[in-house]
């Protein structure tokens, strides 16, 4: 297991409109509200038109539920339609943000480019990146989701100094077992994890790499997150359908109880 602060986020992806995103928010904090869960760290990344009544109900009842975006725009303001920039989601008090998300990827065609361009805004304003990556199942099959995954973690980090990427958040998300059911084996996970964290020390440094969190997401669930968090090189989950279930995802959450 990591002696890294676990980092358990849930990604809502396009669900719960901002009524339901404070019934939920309301039922986390509840059922998080003792010590047991402080060592704890728990984010919510909702859709943008949440984040006003997450941020209202987080700051008004203190809660330690921390929250973020899903996406960020590479640009900081102008004729840029249904954008959302670094200095609206800063005005909103996010910590993360998630960049390069595969649906993203996929929907949306983000290159590492244009992931590295989010990744450098999110800094620019103040906000944690969340940097998504992870291979197709073609890739897997073709034996080439190491090298594949690497690459947009080098994509992704090209040019952000050490002083940025010692905060940054890695989240390897094989995309063959997002929404799917199928969970990446936890030894599978880990190769993966253990390699993208040394390829931050051949980036930066030995040092900066031990301190980086790296999770894994894809069809995380109370039954096997303690299974993947026991992993040496697995220092949280980015979790989306099993999130949207409060007491599955505080069973998440206290993946130490299990
Ligand atoms: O961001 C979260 C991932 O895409 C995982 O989604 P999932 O837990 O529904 O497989």
């Amino acid at each position: 297991m990591s002696t890294r602060t676990p980092l358990m986020a849930g990604n809502w992806k396009m669900n719960l409109n901002h009524l339901e995103a404070i019934a939920h928010v309301q039922k986390l904090a509840f059922a998080l509200a003792d010590k047991d869960y402080e060592a704890v760290e728990v984010a919510v990344l909702p859709p943008f038109t949440d984040l006003r009544s997450v941020q209202t109900l987080v700051d008004g009842d203190k809660l330690r539920i921390k929250y973020g975006a899903q996406d960020i725009s590479r640009h900081d303001s102008g004729a840029y339609t249904g954008e959302i920039s670094g200095p609206m989601l800063a005005k909103l008090k996010c910590t993360y943000v998630a960049v390069g998300h595969s649906e993203r990827r996929q929907y949306h065609h983000e290159t590492d480019e244009v992931v590295n361009a989010k990744v450098k805004a999110a800094y620019k304003h103040g906000l944690t990146p969340i940097l998504c990556v992870g291979e197709e199942l073609d890739v897997r099959e073709a034996g080439d989701h190491v090298a594949h995954t690497l690459a947009q973690v080098e994509g992704g980090l090209k040019d952000v100094p050490a002083e940025q990427a010692e905060s940054v958040v890695i989240a390897y998300e094989p995309v063959w077992a997002i929404g799917t059911g199928k969970v990446c084996g936890a030894g599978d996970a880990q190769e993966v994890c253990a390699a993208i964290r040394g390829r931050v020390a051949e980036l930066y440094s030995q040092e900066l790499a031990d301190t980086v969190r790296i999770q894994y997401g894809g069809s995380v669930k109370a039954g096997n997150v303690a299974e993947i968090m026991a992993q040496p090189d697995i220092d949280g989950a980015l979790v989306g359908g099993a999130s949207l279930d409060g007491d599955e995802f505080v069973k998440i959450v206290r993946f130490r109880d299990q």
